[in-house]
């Protein structure tokens, strides 16, 4: 069993990416720690950053996770090749690229780019945030694939994901720690990134954010809105790039595991998705690059 301790990033490709920079920055309210190397590194908490922007191809690129230590990477590594998946181990330029000392990569069973990371590095410095949107940290990030039924057998049987609630055979909100889920997977005809998450501290702060996205013109995709899985109170935006981004506020911790029971929600029913009954608009996907395993210079 490979025991995920927290999600680390998400990487992207960004065909223009100054305007995307720009916009996570300006709008969503990240601090730029670093650009180097056509990267541009973007964080929300103590993490270097929790997005990486690649400057090339538009798509996401990788969704990192991070575990223990590098006997857990080792571990691994032997568990994911005796279940026939093919790892690649990263070198010490992408490693560095990723702000991280080691790490691996794999293909989730949809082509779904994972990387397994150690090592994390951590900033002492406040964060400087491009706005005041009340970011408290990077929350969670979804993933799309064809079967989601199968995609909970692959993140269930060899990692530590557990379902905290399903949305009929569309929807799997998976947890690693108490937090209802960090990691999803939402039913898509592709691999990709479906959205990537972002706390804020309070209900004030997402709802002052909906009215700056309206008032700067961005394409709201869906909310404000309560989930009613995690209770949190949502709004999802379009950025550059294709990727979508939420601010969520008032998560679940699910504290008690043994008494916990997923609940299943039939998506066609109404408030199985926003409890305030708002459009449940699909929100879009970025689509997945795909590159063979260990060309992962950047
Ligand atoms: O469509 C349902 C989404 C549920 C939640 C939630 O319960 O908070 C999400 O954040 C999500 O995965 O988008
Ligand atoms: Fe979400």
């Amino acid at each position: 069993m490979i025991e995920l301790t927290d999600i680390a990033y998400v990487r992207s490709g960004a065909a223009d990416l100054d305007t995307a920079v720009r916009f996570a920055v300006d709008v969503v309210g990240m601090e730029l720690t670093a650009q180097e190397d056509g990267v541009a590194y973007l964080r929300a908490d103590p993490r270097h950053h929790c997005l990486a922007l690649v400057e090339g191809e538009s798509g996401v690129i990788s969704s990192g996770f991070t575990l223990r230590d590098e006997d857990a990477l080792a571990d691994a590594e032997t568990e994911l090749e005796k279940a026939g998946v093919t790892v690649a181990r990263g070198d010490a330029a992408a490693a560095r690229s990723r702000r991280v000392r080691d790490f691996l990569s794999f293909d989730d069973p949809f082509g779904n780019r994972i990387e397994l990371v150690i090592d994390q590095v951590t900033l002492t410095a406040p964060v400087r945030y491009g706005r005041e949107a009340g970011i408290t940290e990077f929350g969670h990030l979804c993933l799309d694939a064809p079967d989601v039924r199968e995609a909970y057998r692959f993140w269930n049987g060899h990692f530590n994901a557990r379902v905290s609630d399903w949305i009929g055979d569309w929807a799997c909100l998976m947890r690693i720690d108490p937090v209802h889920h960090k990691l999803a997977v939402f039913q898509g005809s592709q691999p990709g990134l479906c959205h990537i998450n972002f706390q804020v501290g309070s209900l004030d702060d997402v709802m002052r954010n909906w009215h700056f996205l309206e008032a700067n013109g961005v394409e709201i995709e869906m909310g404000p809105g309560r989930h009613p899985q995690s209770t949190a109170v949502f709004v999802y935006f379009k950025g550059p790039e294709g990727i979508t981004y939420e601010y969520s506020w008032g998560v679940r911790l699910i504290t008690d595991e043994d008494a916990w029971r997923p609940r299943y929600f039939d998506p066609a029913e109404i408030g199985s998705i926003d409890m305030w009954q708002g459009p449940t608009r699909r929100v879009h996907t970025q689509p997945q690059i795909r590159r063979p395993l260990g060309s992962t210079g950047k």
